[in-house]
């Protein structure tokens, strides 16, 4: 049996026996009050959900079973000691809680890349039936739905698979999807920007590297990126849209494909993952209106003007954070070291200065801080990666990593359907008596 899902049954089987005993004893204990206003402001800050990937502290950031990204970088397996760590090592981490050995790594990159090899044609088809305008994230989630008509998990509830058992055909669905999905970007990415002119997998190489490789960036600097990307955007938690929406349609018991799909379909919005590619078009159109170079000043009215339009600056602002996010500073850092003097690099850091003081005198924003958005597709740009709608795919290609981790705990825990209450306008009223 493969090692990482013999680990996980082990693992799997007393944490699920945990759960039971915590329920069954403490079930009815009161953990927290909610507001009225937590819940129309999107229920912020009301804990609903079970997840054990990863926890988000709003002043310090995330942290990946309790590592945070630091450490992470600092422990992870590499494949060069100067390098970034390995995402396949971040899943082994998410799965099971513990940093995995360079043996390991190498099983999953090798596992992945063996389970890549079968995608079915047909999901090349439905995107090749799609016209090449048609938004990339658009094409991407076509392609995992079709892939679906694979699912390990579909198969065996057709069958009559005792639910006790759904993780194992979960945790065969995930490794087939997670391994797909970047050949599936990189076909998207070659067949809109570079002329459908292909690049094969090469399985002797690691799951990021690879996805560099079929985009056409073979040099290292660039698989260096591709793997701190893939780190960085890999989980959130569990109540971020693309999160919990994967987790919410798992609870259907609606196969990973579908999952995925349904989080993907959040990610593509311009308050969540889209948020990178909205970054790129303010910038292009401060770029457009006052030149590459703007003054502070410049880059304050720019700002200032976009509020007044009624519009959110993208890349800044946060649901839970209350501080600068780390994986914005991280990005950050990392264009320090390699490349300083990169133009988009500098007016990021320039926006950085005046954006938070902007966003903090209207005396609403919660959060005046940049996001994880604010530099990565400028990172990406100054790299050579210069085409926008590609950034939320890459995107989804990391989040696979976090929500589908989670996705075969929800069925290791046996999580029921997910069914909260709503209430009329009326009721609220009724409730606090309002008097109308
Ligand atoms: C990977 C990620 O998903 S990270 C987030 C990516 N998204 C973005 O960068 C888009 C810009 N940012 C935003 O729109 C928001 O900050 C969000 C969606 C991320 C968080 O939203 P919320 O939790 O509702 O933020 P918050 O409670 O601070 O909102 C209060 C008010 O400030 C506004 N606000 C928040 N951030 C911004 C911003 N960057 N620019 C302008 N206004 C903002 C909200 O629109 C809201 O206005 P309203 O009361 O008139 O409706
Ligand atoms: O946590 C959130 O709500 C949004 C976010 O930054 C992410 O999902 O990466």
């Amino acid at each position: 049996m493969d090692p990482v899902k013999q680990k996980l049954k082990e693992v799997g089987s007393k944490r699920a026996e945990q759960l039971k005993r915590l329920v069954a004893e403490h079930g009815n204990d009161v953990i927290q009050e909610v507001t009225l206003e937590q819940v129309i402001s999107g229920m912020k800050g009301i804990v609903a959900l079970l997840t054990d990937t990863s926890s988000l502290d709003p002043e310090e950031g995330i942290r990946f079973r309790d590592y945070s990204i630091p450490e992470l970088r600092q422990h992870l397996p590499k494949l060069k000691d100067d390098g970034e760590p390995l995402p396949e090592g971040l899943f082994y981490l998410m799965l099971l809680g513990e940093i995995p050995d360079r043996a390991t790594v190498d099983f999953i990159s090798r596992d992945w890349a063996r389970r890549a090899a079968d995608i079915p044609g047909h999901a090349f088809d439905v995107i090749n039936a799609l016209p090449k305008s048609a938004h990339p994230m658009i094409q991407f989630n076509t392609a995992i739905l079709a892939m679906s008509t694979q699912s390990h998990f579909r198969k065996a509830y057709m069958e009559g698979m005792d639910k006790k058992d759904y993780w194992d055909p979960m945790y065969e669905g995930v490794n087939d999807l997670i391994s797909r999905l970047p050949v599936i970007a990189a076909y998207i990415y070659r067949r809109v920007f570079h002329n459908e002119k292909y690049i094969d997998m090469d399985p002797s190489l690691d799951w990021a590297g690879n996805l560099a490789h079929m985009m056409g960036y073979d040099s290292e600097e660039i698989k260096r990126l591709m793997r701190l990307y893939m780190v960085l955007h890999a989980d959130h938690e569990g109540g971020n849209v693309s999160a919990h929406t994967t987790h919410l349609v798992g609870t259907a018991l609606s196969n990973p494909y579908y999952s995925f799909a349904a989080g993907m379909n959040g990610l593509a919005g311009p308050l969540h993952g889209m948020a990178n590619q909205e970054v790129m078009v303010w910038l292009e159109q401060l770029i457009a209106e006052i030149g590459d170079n703007p003054t502070k000043e410049q880059i304050r009215e720019y700002a200032e003007n976009t509020l007044k339009q009624g519009r959110v600056i993208p890349g800044y602002g946060h649901a839970v954070l209350r501080k600068t996010d780390p994986r914005f500073t991280e990005q950050l850092n990392f264009a320090n070291k390699y490349i300083p003097e990169a133009p988009l690099i500098k007016l990021v850091r320039n926006i950085y200065e005046v954006v938070p003081d902007v966003l903090r005198s209207t005396g609403k924003v919660k959060n005046p801080w940049p996001n994880v958005d604010a530099i990565s597709g400028s990172l990406l740009t100054s790299y050579g990666i210069t085409e926008h709608p590609i950034y939320t795919v890459l995107f989804g290609v990391s989040r696979s990593l976090g929500v589908l981790s989670s996705l075969i705990w929800d069925r290791i825990y046996g999580q029921p359907l997910e069914r909260p209450s709503s209430k009329s306008l009326e009721w609220y009223m009724k409730k606090v008596g309002f008097k109308q």
